[in-house]
């Protein structure tokens, strides 16, 4: 089979880990993992990962590299896997921005809250519920490093249906974040969804030696059209 050549943007953030996790799994050598820093190196991508770091500096860094634009382009015809950071940059909206706004991509029909667990849960692990990932009984241990919270889903026909790839269960859920009466399927539960190619996580799977959310991207948002 042809060499798929997925790019990880490495302006900032955990691009080295997404690498790592990449050759882990391509056992048979058909990726050719790029890391993108300018516009033409990400013309070379059939697909990108954009990695946790944070979000207002990578959307900075990708202005003074002239790859905000190229991105924009980039994500309306190809598949992209945000995660946490990247996670905001997919959003349709955010809340919590920083001071001055927050330059998005866009990709993904969703409301997001940065930094949405609050201030007094930094970072956590948690056991994920999966669906559609392989082996999905055997739990998902996710790390959350002062990750972004899903606020709304657009309702909207318009879009491509939103899938949900995995939850974080209510009980699990800080207690900011629990209302009364909060359902087990409110939007605040979902911290992985798929909506077309495009794939969000708004933990880190690549500070994992798991590498089933890598497979996932490769698998169904790159290889299957
Ligand atoms: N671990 C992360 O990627 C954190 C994201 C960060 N809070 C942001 O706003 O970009």
């Amino acid at each position: 089979m042809a060499q798929i050549a997925i790019g990880i943007l490495a302006l900032q953030g955990a691009f080295a880990e997404h690498k790592a996790s990449l050759h882990r799994l391509d056992l048979n050598r058909q990726l050719n993992v790029i890391l993108v820093r300018n516009p033409s190196e990400l013309s070379l991508c059939d697909a990108l990962i954009i990695p946790g770091g944070e979000s207002t500096t990578i959307a900075l860094l990708a202005r003074l590299a002239g790859l905000l634009e190229p991105l924009k382009e980039f994500s309306k015809t190809k598949p992209v896997w945000g995660t946490c950071a990247g996670a905001i940059l997919l959003s349709e909206s955010v809340v919590g921005a920083k001071k001055g706004g927050q330059e998005l991509l866009g990709g993904i029909s969703i409301k997001i809250a940065r930094n949405g667990w609050g201030s007094q849960v930094e970072s956590f692990e948690a056991s994920l519920e999966l669906n559609g990932l392989r082996d999905s009984t055997r739990p998902f241990q996710a790390f959350f490093i002062r990750a972004p919270v899903v606020l709304e889903l657009s309702s909207s026909s318009d879009n491509l249906p939103i899938t949900i790839v995995a939850r974080i269960p209510l009980g699990l859920l800080p207690p900011s974040l629990v209302e009364e009466n909060m359902s087990e399927d409110d939007p605040r539960t979902i911290v992985a969804l798929r909506q077309g190619r495009h794939l969000l996580t708004t933990f880190h799977p690549e500070l994992t030696e798991d590498d089933r959310f890598h497979e996932y991207f490769v698998r169904n948002c790159v290889l299957s059209v």
